[in-house]
């Protein structure tokens, strides 16, 4: 029988654990070395087929601009599957925007996972990438739905097995324009590439765990953007270390690995109180400011939604 409906779906956020421009392309666009992972800060859809063909938003919590990236996602599926069913999407917005926590592209990614199911399109992921790139360069890796070292655009996945881990992550109430850093005059663009098996060959993911690189964007975003210095310090102050995400604004620390010692040390070793605290909401932050301590996940709770390719699962 045809499903009528999805429920509670949701779009986690991502982090770049750093984040390296290596070029640039003749279109303007800029070639990236990045590892992303994606973390359990979530916006939550539901999805109710149509059988009129239309395409329809309801906004839960924060209201998103009218052509947002879900109906674009939606409408770009319908249009290259050829089908003539709708949707209605209901969206709890709960990541902040223009984060550089990926928000919008992953509630897209979740909007190409459930129509797969809910229209039964049975697409296997290559072909929702293929599709997801077009809608902007950080789609194609929530639709891949696992941690991974990132090029190209943001196109070339190769999926990586990351320990657990915690994070801390605060977004300050500036919003930071993707555009605006990567037309910055500040940006470097020559970071050396690093090869993938070579890193992976010497101890790569320790060194990652370690902070591995930088985030290339941040002496643009922290030129135009006070705050998300203020943010860096902030948690450098409780965590010892914090890195801006993608284009910013929101940065994030290492808040320990995610296991049961762990959860356990703070009250140990008498380290500061936020880093043993909870996972939840961030305490003691400036007024305006949001913040959660949030755990990495290992896969999209929407992975199975499309099939991969024999040989890639
Ligand atoms: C920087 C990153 C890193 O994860 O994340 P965010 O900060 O946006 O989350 C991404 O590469 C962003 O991806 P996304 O947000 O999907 O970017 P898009 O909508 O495709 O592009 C927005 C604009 O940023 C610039 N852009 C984007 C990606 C890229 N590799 N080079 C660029 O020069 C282009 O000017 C483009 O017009
Ligand atoms: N579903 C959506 N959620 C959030 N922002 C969206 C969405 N659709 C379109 N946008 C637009 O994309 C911009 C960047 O959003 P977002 O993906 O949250 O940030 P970032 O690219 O910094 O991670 C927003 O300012 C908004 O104008």
């Amino acid at each position: 029988m045809a499903l009528r409906a999805l429920h509670d779906l949701p779009a986690p956020a991502k982090l770049n654990l750093f984040l390296h421009v290596v070029g640039r392309r003749d279109d303007g666009y800029h070639l990236l070395q990045s590892v992303f992972v994606p973390i359990d800060w979530c916006d939550t859809l539901h999805l109710e087929r149509r059988e009129d063909g239309r395409l329809v938003r309801h906004d839960l919590g924060t209201p998103l601009p009218a052509d947002d990236l879900c109906l674009r996602a939606a409408r770009a599926l319908q249009a290259a599957a050829g089908v003539s069913l709708g949707v209605d999407i209901h969206i709890d917005k709960r990541l902040p925007a223009g984060a550089g926590m990926g928000g919008g592209s992953s509630d897209a990614a979740t909007v190409l996972l459930g129509l797969n199911r809910l229209w039964g399109l049975h697409w296997p992921r290559p072909r929702l990438q293929a599709l997801a790139l077009g809608l902007g360069a950080d789609v194609p890796f929530f639709v891949g739905g696992r941690p991974a070292w990132v090029e190209g655009i943001g196109e070339r996945l190769s999926p990586l097995d990351l320990p657990p881990m915690r994070f801390a992550v605060v977004k300050p109430p500036a919003a930071i324009e993707t555009r605006a850093i990567f037309g910055s005059e500040l940006l470097r663009r020559d970071t050396q590439p690093a090869i993938l098996a070579s890193f992976l060959a010497s101890d790569g993911l320790q060194r990652l765990a370690g902070g591995f690189g930088c985030n290339d964007l941040q002496p643009a975003a922290e030129a135009v953007c006070a705050e998300v210095g203020e943010a860096r310090r902030w948690l450098t102050q409780r965590f010892g270390n914090a890195r801006m995400t993608g284009s910013g604004s929101a940065v994030f620390a290492r808040a320990g690995n995610d296991d049961a010692s762990d959860r356990t040390r703070g009250s140990r070793t008498g380290e500061s109180p936020a880093a043993a605290a909870p996972d939840g909401p961030l305490q003691g932050l400036p007024d305006g400011w949001t913040g959660r301590l949030c755990r990495s996940l290992g896969r999209h709770p929407l992975l199975d939604w499309a099939a991969d390719p024999p040989g890639l699962a």
